[in-house]
């Protein structure tokens, strides 16, 4: 019989595999825990150590370079994980015993390596047990350099988010990125209304509490139990994990029953099934992605929640101009440098970098060209993003708009948005900027433009 892994074993890989492969943390990560056999509270403490130890890669490589003589990146990616989650352990997680965290780490270094190894992981963990009063961060951070490192994000994107909201918004925006996420759940509007699903919640998963979110009409906010997409509810259609603010996007494009609606970037195909549970499940609405394997996702999605509208297609969204009929309204749910989701996918901040932002801007304005072209005249037409970067979002719009003169914003989104979300979060003419701390949710962006 295969020996099992170790929970820090367990958390090493998926980190050397983020590293390495460069794919998403959460994803690795759910596979990862399925495979591993571990305990519900192993499985906690591994997504603790898996994402603190990405959240906090800047602050930690700060204090290893003192550590190690030639500095973290001369070492083998393997031990300058395993250094990094030593030293996480021990700065963040008061619960465990530095004693247990300098064994474990020196163990797998025993397991994995060679003497040399251990040898290191077990001096440069007690060096910082000793020195750790030399690493001190200072609570007010004044330059860019100093919120990085306190923050624990690259120092070019706090140039650049704080050039647009400022040093003390963006401060509250990178200290909530290092909060963990609050887990929410949309109701299947097909099923029942939101005080019937969170009744049944109650039922079925007694130790979670469940409260109606302040964010959108149609979300449960879970604490305290295990993780929702693993429960019936979910397999059958009760419900959909997602985040709160993600789902004012089918809200604000609002279609109605009957309606031709177009997803036009779709997979995973979330806001596929938002748009035809609010249709009812009546009229027609194509969903399209480029990528084949993700159409098979919305697949799934459509049939968990037993719609019967949805035509879902692999094909790139510019190609439909010209082959398909106008629509009435029209989700064009971008591409984008996804900023706003640092918190669920931490790694995304040591990934991106400014130019893919700059290539992203231009495949954004294509597909809203594309998009302007299926909308019919007088329809809707939604353009969101899950970033924070106005070059994507709000003069993405403007320059659509100058583009498109038969294009304007519609006003009436401001009254479309729940009290909360038009006293706190960031509004224009026709968009919302929603920022990571403000409801602690994804930071989103929508506009809604409507053709003359
Ligand atoms: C932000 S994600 C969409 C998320 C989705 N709306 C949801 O709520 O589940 C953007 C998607 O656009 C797709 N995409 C990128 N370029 C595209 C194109 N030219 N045509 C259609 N889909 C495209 C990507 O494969 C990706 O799945």
């Amino acid at each position: 019989m295969a020996v099992r892994k170790t929970v820090r074993e367990v958390a090493l890989d998926v980190l050397v595999a983020v590293e390495e492969r460069e794919a998403y943390s959460n994803l690795l990560l759910d596979h990862a825990l399925k495979e591993s056999g571990l305990s519900a509270r192993d499985r906690g403490l591994a997504t603790e150590l898996v994402y603190g130890t990405i959240q906090r890669r800047l602050t930690l490589d700060w204090i290893l370079n003192d550590l190690v003589k030639k500095g973290v990146s001369s070492l083998a990616p393997w031990v300058r994980q395993l250094l990094r989650m030593g030293v996480y352990q021990l700065r963040y997680l008061d619960r465990i015993p530095d004693r247990a965290v300098v064994h474990e780490t020196v163990s797998i270094a025993k397991k994995r390596g060679h003497r040399g190894i251990s040898g290191l992981a077990n001096g440069v963990l007690r060096s910082y047990q000793r020195r750790r009063r030399e690493w001190q961060l200072p609570a007010q951070p004044e330059t860019h350099r100093e919120l990085a490192l306190v923050t624990s994000h690259p120092e070019w994107l706090v140039r650049r988010l704080s050039g647009v909201y400022g040093m003390e918004e963006t401060k509250a925006m990178l200290e909530a990125n290092n909060r963990p996420p609050r887990s929410s759940v949309r109701i299947n509007l097909l099923k029942g209304d939101r005080e019937e699903v969170a009744e049944r919640i109650r039922q079925k998963m007694p130790a979670v509490a469940v409260e109606p979110s302040a964010v959108s009409v149609q979300g449960l906010v879970l604490s305290g139990g295990g993780n929702p997409a693993a429960s019936t509810l979910f397999r059958e259609g009760w419900y959909t994990v997602q985040d709160e603010s993600s789902m004012l996007v089918s809200e604000i494009l609002d279609p109605q029953p009957g309606e031709r609606v177009l997803d036009g970037c779709a997979a995973p195909g979330g806001k596929t099934g938002h748009l035809a549970e609010r249709m009812a499940d009546e009229g027609v609405l194509v969903s399209c992605d480029i990528h084949s394997h993700k159409v098979d996702q919305i697949q799934d999605q459509v049939r968990r929640l037993g719609l019967t509208i949805v035509e879902p297609r692999r094909t790139d969204m510019r190609e439909l101009v010209g082959s398909e009929k106008p629509f009435d309204r029209v989700l064009l749910d971008a591409p984008c440098s996804g900023l706003g989701v640092i918190r669920r996918k931490p790694d995304i901040k040591w990934s991106k970098e400014p130019r893919e932002i700059e290539a992203l801007t231009d495949l954004q304005k294509q597909l809203l060209d594309a998009a302007a072209k299926l909308v019919s005249p007088g329809g809707i037409l939604v353009y969101s993003t899950c970033t924070l970067e106005p070059e994507e979002n709000s003069r993405q719009v403007e320059a659509f708009l100058d583009g498109h003169p038969d294009f304007y914003p519609d006003i009436t989104l401001e009254e479309r948005l729940p009290e909360i979300v038009r006293e706190q979060a960031i509004l224009g003419e026709g968009w919302v900027q929603i920022l990571p701390h403000h409801f602690d949710s994804d930071g989103f962006f929508i506009a809604r433009l409507k053709k003359s």
